[in-house]
This record gives structure tokens, C-alpha cells and sequence, in this order.
């Protein structure tokens, strides 16, 4: 690991920090905030912020104010970049001119198909390689095994399913604006044609809707949603994952807030309420 930058912030330390993943086949970088709890040397749980469509590490980090939050309530925060990168070309990942597909377009699931199924293996990167990394790299600040899952937009979507599909390994789960049912949406469905095939079971694998009803796990989700979203009617569909959660008896709080749109200005004004429900969970 090498860290490639470090900025004061709230008591705390921003870091970004670069590794070779053996996942991906490729650098990866991720943000890593460290509260004043964990300079201090106490151990302390870990929120995990999977983030969306053309997004890199940076954006969360830089546009979220999570810092001041995670300084509150002692989290230290993990932001990685949301698919392999390839920016010199050199390493044989594969890329799509669209913003939807390819590299920024991960969809945090393990691809089965060509050109992808070698480098596109986010759901393995983030739910294996990655926590023991930062929890072998920051040993003695981290608490090994309290983990929570956030994320936004795709971000939301791998939250959902990852926890879903990992029962135990996550202590809590929330989402912004998820794409809840990636079969039934243009973004998804293009995403899962690519990277998955035209296997039905496969998509249903992946997607939040299609998994509620058997989960063996029936962990409270938290998911906010603007109403004024762009994505809304398209490529989001909360309604759903609300009857799926219904039908299912699983613990769904589905706030929507009128007003707000897509944009990182809605996840900021109610990002403080999702790390204190997390807080909460990872420190019961
Ligand atoms: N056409 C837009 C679409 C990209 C976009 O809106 N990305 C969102 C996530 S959408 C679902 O995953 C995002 O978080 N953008 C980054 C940001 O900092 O706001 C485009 O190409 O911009």
C-alpha cells in the first residue's frame, strides 16, 4: 500500500491510498478516513461507501462531508474506486465509450463474460480483498470483522446486494438512491447483458428486488430517496423495493424526500442520520 495523500480534517486524517489489487489485476486506489478515535489509537469499526456511475474515489470524499461524521462517531470510512482501471491501457481491461459500461461502471458483481469476466471482479474485490487489506494494513486502529455497507446510485445497488449476498459479513446496511431492481432498468440491464449474459438466475443473483425474498438475513435496510431525481421513474424505482420488502416481511425504511435530486447536495444533507444508524449498529 502507498498512501498518495493525507489531509487534516475534523480531528482526523483524509488519506487516499493506492494498492495492487489481485483481484482486479490492476492499482487501485480508495479513500480511507481515519477519526481522531483511531489517531489515538483506539480501534475502531469500518463504513465501507461504495459509490456510483463514473465515480472514482474522489467523490465521495470530497463532496460528501462524511469526515465530519465519522469524526463524531468514531467510523473510520472506506471509499474504493468503483471498477478496475486501465488509464495508460496497458493492462488489458477492458473499457466501453458509454459512461453506463466498463471502467467507472463496475456494478460491484464478478463479470462471467468476455472481454470482462478477467478484470471486473468487484463484488470478490470489495467484499473479500478489500477488508483484509485495510484491516491487516490499519491493524490496531481497525476493528477487525465491524464492518457497514453504504452507497449511491450502483453504489446503492452493490450496498443491497452485497449485503444480501453476504449474510453476517455486514453489521449494518443504507443506500441513496439504489438501483433497486437492475433486471427491470435500462442501466442495469445493459450492465447485466455485458457482464453477466443473458442467464435470468444470473441477473436475479445480483439483483436487490429479485433477492429479498429469500434472504436468509433479514438486516433493516435505510434507504433515502429524492424525489425530484432525474433517475427517478427510469433507472431507480424504489416502489419495488418497497412491495419486495413488504411481501417479504423484511425491514425497510424508504424515506423520500421532496425537493432533492441525484446529486451528491442530497446525499450530504442526510448522510449524517445514515453514519449514526450505522454507528449504532456497529457499536450494539
Ligand atoms: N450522465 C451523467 C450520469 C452520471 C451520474 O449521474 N453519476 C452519478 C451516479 S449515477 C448512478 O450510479 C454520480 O454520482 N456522479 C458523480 C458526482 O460527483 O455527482 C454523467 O455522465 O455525469
Amino acid at each position: 500500500m502507498e498512501r498518495v495523500e493525507q489531509h487534516a480534517s475534523f480531528g482526523g486524517r483524509q488519506e487516499v491510498w493506492q494498492h495492487a489489487s489481485t483481484t482486479l489485476g490492476c492499482p487501485m486506489k480508495l479513500g480511507v478516513y481515519l477519526p481522531p478515535a483511531a489517531l489515538a489509537g483506539q480501534p475502531c469499526p469500518v463504513l465501507y461507501w461504495l459509490s456510483g456511475l463514473t465515480c472514482t474515489e474522489q467523490n465521495f470524499i470530497t463532496k460528501s462531508g462524511v469526515q465530519a461524521h465519522a469524526a463524531q462517531h468514531g467510523l473510520i470510512v472506506v471509499a474504493p474506486d468503483t471498477s478496475p482501471r486501465d488509464p495508460a491501457g496497458t493492462l488489458g481491461v477492458p473499457n466501453d465509450a458509454a459512461y453506463d459500461l466498463g471502467q467507472g461502471a463496475g456494478f460491484y458483481l464478478n463479470a462471467t463474460q468476455a472481454p470482462w469476466a478477467t478484470h471486473f471482479r468487484m463484488e470478490d474485490y470489495v467484499v473479500q480483498e478489500l477488508p483484509a487489506l485495510v484491516e491487516s494494513h490499519f491493524a490496531g486502529q481497525v476493528q477487525p470483522g465491524r464492518r457497514a455497507l453504504s452507497g449511491h446510485s450502483m453504489g446503492g445497488h452493490g450496498a443491497l446486494t452485497l449485503a444480501l449476498r453476504h449474510p453476517g459479513r455486514f453489521a449494518s446496511v443504507s443506500a441513496f438512491s439504489p438501483i433497486v431492481a437492475p433486471s427491470q432498468v435500462p442501466w442495469g440491464q445493459k450492465a447485466f447483458t455485458a457482464y453477466l449474459g443473458d442467464d435470468p438466475a444470473a441477473w436475479a443473483a445480483h439483483d436487490a428486488v429479485a433477492l429479498i425474498a429469500k434472504a436468509q438475513e433479514r438486516l433493516p435496510l435505510l434507504v433515502d430517496q429524492g424525489e425530484a431525481d432525474e433517475f427517478l421513474a427510469t433507472q431507480l424505482r424504489p416502489e419495488l423495493l418497497e412491495a419486495a420488502c413488504a411481501a417479504a416481511g423484511h425491514p425497510l425504511t424508504l424515506r423520500r424526500h421532496a425537493g432533492y435530486d441525484h446529486s451528491y447536495y442530497f446525499i450530504a444533507s442526510f448522510l449524517g442520520e445514515h453514519v449514526a444508524w450505522h454507528a449504532q449498529a456497529l457499536k450494539g
